[in-house]
């Protein structure tokens, strides 16, 4: 029992992680693969392939498994005692589909020991050999269709959590449909990422996770089931169509912490993993980061990775356009509000290299010196002395909140008003701090409804790549102002890390009664020892400065209306 591990991986745009843990909770292994890196021939540049001209981002199927294939070796070169892991979960990048071929099942099924997966898998078992991935932007025609014909924005929100957006999978399957009907044709099953990889796992196709199918546009979260209009729409034709679409779906496992079934033999055979290892659901990975803390009302969560994610678990299915909303990974009653943008950690590093460009870090170990000195060198919004205030705009890829194309924009407020910044900006230097404020005012502008009236949070807590940075933590604390400060989560990897505890609660849940289990936040209450997870990383609130970021939310709110429109 005290050697029992419990194991969560995370497959997300730039890496597959891992972690393995105890049922004390603590980290036993921490390993990763790198894509672009690690698997090279496939090409990739950060994790994906871009056609520009199209506005598609997409990712090799085939990549991600002999990345997985990889990994494995790598945990087996650590000397992780596979036999010892009791239970595997995991999380995937969200919205990325993938489309498996009528063979897959039977490929799945007779995969042999002897040899890696990725040859046995790929191409046959798939229909598509990429999955769009969650940057990808062709689906306006499809988010507009779909949205007309439903009634608009607000009853889409109401229904599925969200607006229609370019990533999410209803709308990404439409134009598969359209643009590549025979691979539609012969797709017999659809995955998210996240039941992908279950289903490697498995050895069979896994059903869908009961949050992460929440970022398809194509759920009914109040009735929890697929909404057959919508499903009728994208399936196009009439009911023969819609009942195969609905097929290639398959079933959504309600209980997160189902028992999906052993692990398959291939790995029981290749890696000595227990015959009694189970395959617990595998979710998305924002729904995957909640379950990295303990989260209590008014708590937000801050992930920095690829993405830039704000994300809060609450009792309430309050609906809208600008964020969205999902069913709780583990919790039946229980929401995760969460806002999403695609210009977070790659649009930080473009600024970062223009600055290194002009002034080269002199510490050359730390690639980021130079840009958290431009960034905390000068006082809140770089205001002047005669009152001037900066705001700038960093999309290097078009956004999600507010919806707008690439591009950058400089503003001066004060008290003319707003106007495009002339000759006032010292760029690339006076980026850095208006890009980490602009980053936090977008989310402080859109996050009040998710937390209370005046829409201060208690605590922040910080994870992903980003977090390690302490320029990003402290103006991150000074724009958001939680009450409680700012703490980061000390493990790197908060997604692969939930993960694993939801691979740990679903074996040693206590039975309330039957068919009713110990919460998740009780049983991690109970475990989670704040003093060596988390660290505090920068004070929060500020008297007269949170309240400064407050007034300029007006102002930014119209350059970013600017933006969108120009
Ligand atoms: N010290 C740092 N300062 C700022 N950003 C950092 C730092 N260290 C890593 N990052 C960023 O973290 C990102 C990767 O974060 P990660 O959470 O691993 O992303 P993902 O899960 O999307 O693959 C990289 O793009 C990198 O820019
Ligand atoms: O699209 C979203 C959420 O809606 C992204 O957050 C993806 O889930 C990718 O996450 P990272 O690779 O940045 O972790």
């Amino acid at each position: 029992m005290s050697d029992d591990l419990y194991v969560g991986f995370d497959l997300s745009t730039q890496q597959i992680k891992v972690i393995a843990i105890n049922s004390k909770l603590e980290p036993i292994l921490q390993a990763y693969v790198e894509f672009d890196v690690d698997t090279p021939e496939y090409k990739t540049h950060k994790g994906v392939y871009t056609n520009p001209e199209l506005n598609e981002v997409f990712a090799p199927v085939a990549m991600w498994i002999k990345a997985f294939d990889i990994l494995l070796g790598k945990m087996q070169a650590a000397g992780l005692n596979f036999a010892n892991v009791r239970s595997i979960s995991g999380a995937g990048q969200q919205h990325g589909s993938v489309f498996w071929s009528a063979e897959a099942e039977r490929l799945l099924a007779s995969l042999n020991p002897d040899f890696p997966l990725e040859p046995q898998l790929s191409p046959k078992a798939f229909s598509h050999d990429m999955s769009p991935n969650w940057q990808d932007h062709s689906t306006a025609d499809e988010c507009d269709y779909l949205e007309q014909k439903v009634g608009g924005a607000e009853i889409l929100a109401h229904i599925t959590g969200s607006k229609t957006h370019h990533r999410f999978t209803g709308p990404q399957i439409l134009r598969v449909r359209h643009r590549h009907p025979s691979r539609y044709e012969d797709t017999a099953r659809i995955s998210l990422v996240s039941s992908f990889f279950a289903s490697l796992l498995l050895g069979a196709i896994a059903p869908l996770d009961v949050s992460d199918v929440c970022g398809m546009n194509l759920w009914d979260i109040p009735n929890e089931k697929f909404d057959e209009e919508i499903i009728q729409l994208v399936a196009g034709g009439g009911e023969d169509e819609k009942t195969e679409l609905l097929h290639k779906l398959g079933k959504v496992e309600p209980d997160g912490g189902k028992n999906l079934g052993p692990i398959n033999d291939y790995y029981v055979k290749r890696y000595g993993f227990s015959k009694d290892c189970t395959i617990t659901p595998i979710t998305g990975d924002n729904p995957a980061t909640i379950l990295a803390l303990p989260l209590r009302p008014l708590d937000v969560i801050v992930s920095l990775g690829t993405s830039t994610t704000l994300l809060v678990s609450t009792p309430v299915y309050k609906t809208s356009p600008s964020y969205h909303m999902f069913s709780h990974p583990t919790s039946k009653g229980l929401y995760m509000g969460m806002l999403c943008y695609c210009n977070g950690s790659l649009a930080r590093e473009k600024v970062r290299d223009e600055i290194n460009a002009v002034k080269p870090s002199s510490h050359a170990s730390d690639v980021w010196a130079s840009f958290n000195e431009a960034a905390l060198s000068v006082p809140p919004l770089g205001t002047t002395a005669r009152g001037q205030k900066k705001l700038g705009i960093y999309f290097p890829l078009p956004e999600i909140v507010p919806d707008c194309k690439a591009g950058t924009w400089r503003f001066i407020s004060d008290g003319n008003g707003l106007h495009e910044a002339r000759n006032e900006w010292d760029i690339p230097l006076a980026d850095a701090r208006a890009i980490l404020e602009s980053q936090n005012l977008s989310m402080r502008l859109r996050a009040g409804p998710l937390l209370s009236s005046t829409g201060q949070p208690r605590r922040v807590y910080v994870v992903g790549g980003g977090s390690r940075n302490p320029a990003i933590c402290q103006v991150t604390g000074e724009v958001l102002g939680p009450s409680e400060g700012v703490y980061r989560l000390e493990l790197s990897n908060a997604c692969a890390l939930g993960s694993a505890y939801k691979a740990l609660w679903a074996v040693q849940r206590k039975v309330i009664k039957e068919g009713v289990y110990e919460s998740f936040e009780d049983f991690l209450s109970e475990r989670w020892d704040e003093k060596t997870m988390i660290n505090s990383v920068d004070v929060g609130y500020r008297s007269g400065v949170w309240e400064k970021y407050g007034a300029a939310l007006a102002a930014f709110n119209e350059a970013e209306k600017f933006a969108a429109n120009s």
